[in-house]
């Protein structure tokens, strides 16, 4: 695991800032004061270890960008910090293959190093294709994306392009050239637009806008952005930067309103909306089965609330374990739902059986306490395409198996209960 950034810094408070923000990352931050003790520290630890490195342009013993020449030779992702604002300084600085290059001008730069030195580790995971037929361009952009740790696909054409989205469901950003040999890049984005909405992939035009309409073409045919040719690596990089987070903060807040926050997993709103997809087609058989704990009002006060919560979690997981294929709901409290597609009345009956039984040996720790919960299940087995109909039809069973003495499993199908 690639866990260290090596800080090159003489200044000792930005030293502490740029660590601190490494920490912040989750991450180990190797802390030099000059080129020399970066040199001895790297040596003594493994080269694949290092994210990257955030390195000031001047230093006492490299007063001209001579520690970028060292980091970037022993093949670190480097970040340089400057306080030299001057043209001439960015443009050395960038043709050295650098990830990014940051003037030390106000605080704000430290938010984006932050942001920069997180999204090194997760655009490893993050698929970008850069389409164009124009070979500068485009090796000039995959350039800079690998730079940023992206999984690059190059592309020529517009049905290139659609082959490795089709493959590669890991793909989050398209660039696009708008003169492609197979159709223009806003057709080509008003076609992208018919599978994937803005939230679940972004894309950007580019174009040689001359007449400056482009832009507004390419946005209103559906692209998030749009940049105009020639590149500049930094604005180009930012861009980049912002749409994928703009995908990535809809994910989350998409995750965070499908999903229970205690157990993780899906909550009721979301198994309505799973159970309502599968419905479009009847399975031929379908259980649903109500999961409710047995006297936890208990368990919560003689151990209090959090032993109850970390119960609740147990259970979660358990769940997770046994019915990994099926869609699984916390309904709220200590009720959880299964619905099992395509299963017979009697591998529905056989599976949850199993994991009731497992439930009651799982020893559960609270402090030095250990202890142990159980369940009834009420499980019904009905035809229907009415979701409310079988959850009532389910609850009517769970009620049976509450009144029969707990822990136990009612199903409305005689095959199941015989
Ligand atoms: N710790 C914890 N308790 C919760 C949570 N949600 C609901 N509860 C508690 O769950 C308990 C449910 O109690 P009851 O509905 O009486 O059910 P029970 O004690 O399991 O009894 P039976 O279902 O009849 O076996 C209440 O005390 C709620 O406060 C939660 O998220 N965490």
């Amino acid at each position: 695991m690639q866990q260290n950034v090596l800080v090159i810094e003489n200044n000792e408070a930005n030293l502490d800032i740029v660590s601190k923000l490494v920490h912040k990352a989750g991450l180990t931050p190797v802390r030099a004061s000059s080129l020399t003790a970066a040199r001895v520290l790297f040596a003594q630890m493994v080269p694949e270890s290092f994210l990257c490195a955030v390195v000031a342009y001047a230093l006492p013993d490299a007063t001209h960008g001579e520690a970028i020449d060292f980091t970037v030779n022993a093949y670190i992702p480097t970040i340089v910090t400057t306080e030299n604002l001057e043209t001439a300084t960015r443009d050395k600085v960038l043709a050295k293959n650098v990830v990014d290059y940051i003037p030390k001008e106000n605080a704000q730069i430290y938010d984006y190093l932050n942001r920069l030195i997180v999204r090194l580790e997760r655009n490893k995971t993050i698929g970008v294709v850069v389409v164009s037929n124009n070979r500068r361009y485009r090796r000039h952009m995959s350039s800079l994306l690998n730079r940023h740790n992206f999984v690059v696909y190059d592309c020529l054409s517009a049905h290139a392009a659609m082959a490795v989205l089709a493959q590669h469901i890991h793909v989050r950003l398209v660039i696009t050239d708008n003169a492609l040999p197979d159709m223009s890049g806003t057709q080509f984005v008003s076609h992208l637009r018919k599978a994937f909405t803005k939230e679940q992939l972004a894309i950007m035009g580019i174009a040689d806008d001359q007449g400056m309409l482009m832009s507004a073409h390419f946005i209103k045919s559906g692209a998030n952005d749009f940049l105009r040719l020639p590149i500049y690596h930094e604005e180009f990089l930012c861009k980049v930067m912002q749409n994928i987070e703009y995908i990535e903060n809809v994910d989350a807040i998409r995750r965070a309103a499908n999903t229970d926050y205690l157990t993780g997993l899906p909550n009721r709103r979301h198994f309505f909306y799973t159970v309502t997809v599968a419905h479009q087609q009847l399975p031929e058989t379908q259980a649903l089965a109500i999961v409710d704990l047995d006297h936890f009002k208990q368990i919560n006060d003689t151990y209090g609330h959090e032993a109850g919560d970390m119960v609740l979690k147990t259970v979660g997981n358990l769940l997770e374990k046994s019915f990994e294929h099926d869609v699984l709901s916390r309904f709220g409290g200590e009720e959880f739902c299964v619905y099992l597609p395509n299963h017979t009345h009697q591998q529905a009956k056989q599976k949850l059986e199993t994991f009731r039984l497992a439930l009651a040996v799982t020893p559960i720790a609270i402090g030095e306490a250990i202890i142990y919960a159980s369940c009834s299940i009420g499980v019904s087995v009905i035809a229907t395409q009415n979701i409310e109909v079988l959850l009532r039809a389910a609850d009517q069973q769970l009620y049976l198996a509450k009144t029969r003495g707990r822990n136990q499993l009612c199903c409305d199908a005689t095959a199941v209960l015989a």
